[in-house]
């Protein structure tokens, strides 16, 4: 199945900015899309990283293919659904996904699967129906279903955690180093960064 992983190169991660530098933002992405990269190659497929502008590290080149189109997300996404599907779309920004989870979104035979994101967005989309588009921000689990729904076409929503769990919040850094084993965690404690448990729901601070 045709696989894309959307990554914004420039000024990544703006919610994480009183936490990281510009920089920081940047090699922290590439950590989390690393791990996506590995996740999906381990998982048989062959991903093409859909980027706004060529990918400078040398680590990606040898996981994926990469597709430069520096328009904006839902722009770029629907040109890639026009040519063809079934098609995959994950995000780069979720590095608790693993191989098993990957089958629960290729595998389904419904014209339109979602793995929604905590707060509604959707962290993973397999399109099966040539003329479903895509339209990203917001609720855009919500509006992806009504547009399904518009399209008379089968919709399947995949309930999973690792999949929901999009790291867009200084929050979201607690379950990458909870629960994450690859280069995304490693980045993470390799920049000081720890469980902060001394409040009520478990944060993070920076040594
Ligand atoms: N190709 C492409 N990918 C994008 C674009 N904007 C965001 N992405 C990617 O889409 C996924 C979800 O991104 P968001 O969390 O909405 O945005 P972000 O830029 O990563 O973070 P914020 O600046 O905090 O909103 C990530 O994989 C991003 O790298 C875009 O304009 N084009
Ligand atoms: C791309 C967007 O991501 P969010 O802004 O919800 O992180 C969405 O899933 O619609």
């Amino acid at each position: 199945m045709r696989c894309f992983v959307p990554f914004a190169v420039d000024s990544p991660k703006t919610r994480l900015g009183s936490f990281l530098s510009p920089a920081e933002r940047q090699s922290f992405a590439t950590a989390m899309l690393l791990d996506v990269l590995d996740t999906l190659v381990s998982a048989g497929l062959d991903p093409t990283v859909l980027s706004t502008a060529p990918i400078t590290d040398d680590r990606i080149p040898s996981r994926a293919t990469i597709t430069v189109d520096d328009r904006e997300l839902t722009t770029a996404v629907n040109a890639q659904l026009a040519e063809h599907t079934p098609t995959l779309i994950i995000m780069a920004d979720l590095p608790l996904v693993q191989p098993r989870d990957i089958p629960r979104l290729v595998d389904n035979e419904a014209e339109i699967t979602i793995a929604p994101g905590l707060g509604g967005g959707t962290n993973a989309l397999v399109v099966r129906e040539p003329a479903f588009r895509v339209d990203y921000h917001g609720a855009s689990y919500l509006d992806h279903r009504q547009a399904a729904v518009e399209l008379d076409a089968t919709v399947q929503t995949v309930d999973s955690r690792r999949l929901a769990t999009d790291i867009d919040e200084s929050a979201d850094l607690a379950e990458v180093l909870i629960h994450g084993t690859g280069t995304a965690h490693d980045w993470l404690v390799e920049s000081g960064f720890e469980l902060d448990t001394t409040g009520g729901r478990v944060g993070v601070h920076r040594s």
